[in-house]
């Protein structure tokens, strides 16, 4: 039986689970989908969450993004404290220093690339700077697409506005839920080598939740989780076939 993961935290974490615990539901069907989940992410680290369909991936990203409450524990981003802050606080700490991309893109379709790119910048009352989204753009490799709508686009390049509109607001922490799930293999590529970017060239954190051993082999370090609770660890991963053979020792056996 695999003991459970409890990573210590010494130094300053971009962001920091501590104790925390996410229950739904109440009397006999409460399900506890986080377990005393005691986590940190470094700052300019990569990180890939896995584990089985129902293991708490989601929950985590969510309690971790502040997305979603926590029902016991606390979570910081960037060295600020989520807990006790009101919606609109929390809303203001979402803003500025996270960023999120899915699975399903979550564009706006009647926007173009150019104004979906923009639209975090105006939600937070700020101006874009002359050629900033532009250059955002540019940067996913999608300089001659700013006018198209997201019809217009293929999943890739529909992901790839995706991840620069996350980006546009410089945020500490990127935050990307099975973020390949709906792509092909060179398109999962591209994304991956853009959050890889983000990490190397801009220092930003980026927590990952996949399915896919071959995307976690981009990150340096891989949480598995089962039942709500992290229960194995991989540092540097060596590939996927690394990842996928912890995955199939996971799931095969009895861990809690
Ligand atoms: N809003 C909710 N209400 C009730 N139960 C929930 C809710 N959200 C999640 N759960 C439960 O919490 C547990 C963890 O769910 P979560 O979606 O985090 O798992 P996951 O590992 O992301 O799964 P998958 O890989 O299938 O997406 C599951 O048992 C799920 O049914």
């Amino acid at each position: 039986m695999l003991e459970p993961v409890t990573t210590t935290l010494q130094t300053r974490q971009a962001v920091e689970l501590w104790s925390v615990i996410r229950r739904f539901g109440a009397g006999e069907h409460t399900v506890t989908a986080l377990d005393h989940i005691t986590v940190g992410f470094a700052p300019a680290s990569f990180t890939a969450v896995m584990g089985p369909s129902g293991s708490g991936k989601s929950t985590l990203l969510h309690c971790a993004a502040g997305l979603d409450r926590v029902t016991e524990g606390k979570v910081l981003i960037d060295g600020v404290d989520l807990t006790p802050l009101s919606e609109k606080a929390l809303t203001r700490v979402r803003r500025e220093r996270v960023g999120f991309v899915f699975q399903a893109f979550n564009l706006v379709g009647a926007l173009t690339a150019e104004q979906n790119v923009e639209l975090p910048l105006r939600l937070a009352g700020r101006r874009a700077a002359p050629g900033q989204v532009r250059s955002m753009l540019r940067e996913v490799g999608l300089g001659d697409r700013a006018t198209h709508r997201p019809s217009e686009l293929s999943g890739g390049q529909q992901q790839r506005v995706a991840i620069a509109r996350a980006l546009v607001t410089e945020p500490a922490v990127l935050f990307a839920d099975e973020p390949t799930g709906a792509l092909d293999n060179t398109a999962s590529r591209e994304v991956l080598r853009l959050l890889r970017s983000a990490v190397d060239r801009h220092a930003q954190t980026v927590v990952m939740v996949t399915h896919d051993p071959l995307a976690a082999a981009h990150a340096d370090r891989v949480l598995f989780l089962a039942d709500g609770a992290i229960v194995d660890e991989l540092r540097e991963p060596r590939g996927a076939e690394q990842i996928a053979s912890r995955m199939a020792h996971l799931e095969t056996r009895d861990l809690r």
